[in-house]
């Protein structure tokens, strides 16, 4: 297999939906030649809808995809892995793709477990913003993976945005706890911000212009500055001033318990769908 992404590396998705959509959608934009991605659905009339959408060829069969691909990428629904590699143990123990998993939870144990055994399985925990490039992936590698294929899942990931990788397994959960479900916290509090603006006469697309374009120019200072959140925060904040009101007010309110809270649960659910779906007979 080559080790070095290429326009001859075959990459097949299983399961087109929405992480995948934006994976592919990103890479697409960033130097990948479509002919080089496959994708699957479950129907033919979803994978219709998926090549329209994304410009790449999707089809109902999975078996297919697996004979296609240098490297394999599970993207369907935790609760649909395990079914989904039983069905396809012998197609990949013939052609040993390269497996990269971003479902959540479950461990690469399982997954090389349930496609026959002794493969190299890279986990990766992507988030949405792929879609735009500006994704962040944390990333584990299982013992029998090479530092080549480690390479070139990370050159993949890093075309639709940043890598990180974590040494224990164990982290995965921790990982998409702050980068996997993280946009939708972003986006609930902007949701928060539109609907204090509107409620004080704003039109919808006034709250939206602003509450955006101010999260966007919070992120790009927090990672185009050397200068720490907690020094951006304070350059706003003037003593005496407006913002200190708004932040001693979140201060009151438990701000960090409240994200603490949030991130427990999501970290919990994590290993609560670890453990549900772990170590089902074969
Ligand atoms: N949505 C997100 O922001 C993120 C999702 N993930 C993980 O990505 C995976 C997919 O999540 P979403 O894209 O949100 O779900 P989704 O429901 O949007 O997509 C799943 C896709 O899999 C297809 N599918 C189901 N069974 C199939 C089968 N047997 N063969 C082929 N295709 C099949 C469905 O048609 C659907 O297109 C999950 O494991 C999730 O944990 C990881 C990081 C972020
Ligand atoms: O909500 C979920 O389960 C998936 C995994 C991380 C983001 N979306």
């Amino acid at each position: 297999m080559n080790t070095e992404y290429n326009s001859s590396t075959h990459i097949s998705f299983i399961g087109v939906g929405n992480m995948a959509g934006a994976i592919i959608a990103g890479m697409c934009r960033h130097g990948f030649q479509p002919e080089q991605l496959l994708g699957t659905t479950r129907s033919p009339e979803s994978a219709a809808r998926a090549t329209e959408a994304y410009g790449i060829r999707v089809i109902n069969d999975n078996a297919q995809a697996v004979q296609y691909a240098d490297v394999l990428v599970l993207a369907v629904k935790p609760q649909m892995m395990q079914d989904t590699c039983i069905a396809l143990a012998a197609k990949v123990q013939a052609k040993k793709p390269l497996i990269v998993s971003v479902a959540a939870g479950i461990s690469a144990q399982d997954i090389a477990h349930w496609l026959g055994g002794n493969l190299a399985v890279v986990r990766c925990m992507p988030n949405t913003p792929a879609l735009v490039g500006a994704g962040m992936s944390g990333l584990y590698a299982n013992a029998q993976t090479a530092n080549a294929q480690k390479a070139l899942v990370d050159q993949m990931f890093a075309a639709v945005g940043r890598t990180l990788w974590v040494d224990e397994e164990q982290a995965m959960h921790t990982v998409t706890a702050l980068a996997g479900s993280a946009p939708a916290y972003f986006f609930r509090f902007v949701e928060a911000l539109m609907k204090a603006g509107e409620a004080r006469g704003l039109s919808s697309a006034q709250a939206h212009e602003l509450a955006t374009y101010t999260a966007l120019g919070a992120a790009r200072m927090m990672t185009e500055t050397h200068d720490h959140p907690t020094q951006l925060r304070q350059k706003v904040t003037s003593p005496k001033g407006t913002t200190e009101q708004a932040i001693l007010s979140f201060e009151r309110e438990g701000i960090d318990t409240l994200v603490e809270h949030a991130v427990a649960a999501c970290i919990g659910r994590s290993e609560e769908l670890a453990a549900q779906l772990a170590h089902r007979d074969v």
